[in-house]
């Protein structure tokens, strides 16, 4: 399995940590940048992580920036991305099993690289679960937002 990471400026240093980790412990990892701390745009770098999981050159991402919010966004808004912004492991499993997210968010300046690890090791580690989730996973790739009559 391909695993996809960028990340903006704010989490380069944690970006590369984690990416020598994957590839030490066997995985085969793309790294989309950047290559540098020079300040950049966190929408750039997710935009570039969608497409990678989207068109297939990847099959799992990790998208970082200093809080995670803002590239978790930004993967978002690809229609075929499921992104999940996770701080420990428990969530990163159930981003997995419950949404089948495709990618997740990480906050360089929220979360230390070894809880980095332990939620990437789970979201790496857990299949989806099917069943009851399959049929709200449909309804997020067809949003509708008629009113409630409430
Ligand atoms: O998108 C974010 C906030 O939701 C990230 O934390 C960014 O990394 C952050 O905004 C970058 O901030 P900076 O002051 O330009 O380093």
């Amino acid at each position: 399995m391909r695993i996809a990471i960028a990340s903006d400026h704010a989490a380069v240093a944690l970006k590369s940590a984690l990416a020598a980790w994957l590839a030490d412990t066997g995985h085969d990892v793309l790294d989309l940048g950047p290559a540098s701390d020079a300040r950049v745009d966190y929408p750039d770098f997710g935009y570039k992580l969608a497409a990678a999981i989207a068109s297939g050159e990847a099959t799992r991402g990790i998208a970082i920036c200093g809080s995670g919010i803002g590239i978790s966004i930004a993967v978002n808004r690809h229609p075929a991305l499921r992104c999940a912004l996770v701080g420990e492991p428990y969530s990163a499993m159930l981003a997995r099993e419950h949404n089948d997210a495709n990618v997740i968010a990480l906050g360089a300046r929220l979360t230390g690289e070894d809880m980095a690890k332990a939620c990437i090791a789970a979201f790496l580690a857990t299949e989806f679960a099917g069943g009851r989730h399959t049929g709200r996973i449909d309804k997020l790739s067809h949003p509708h937002f008629e009113e409630t009559s409430a």
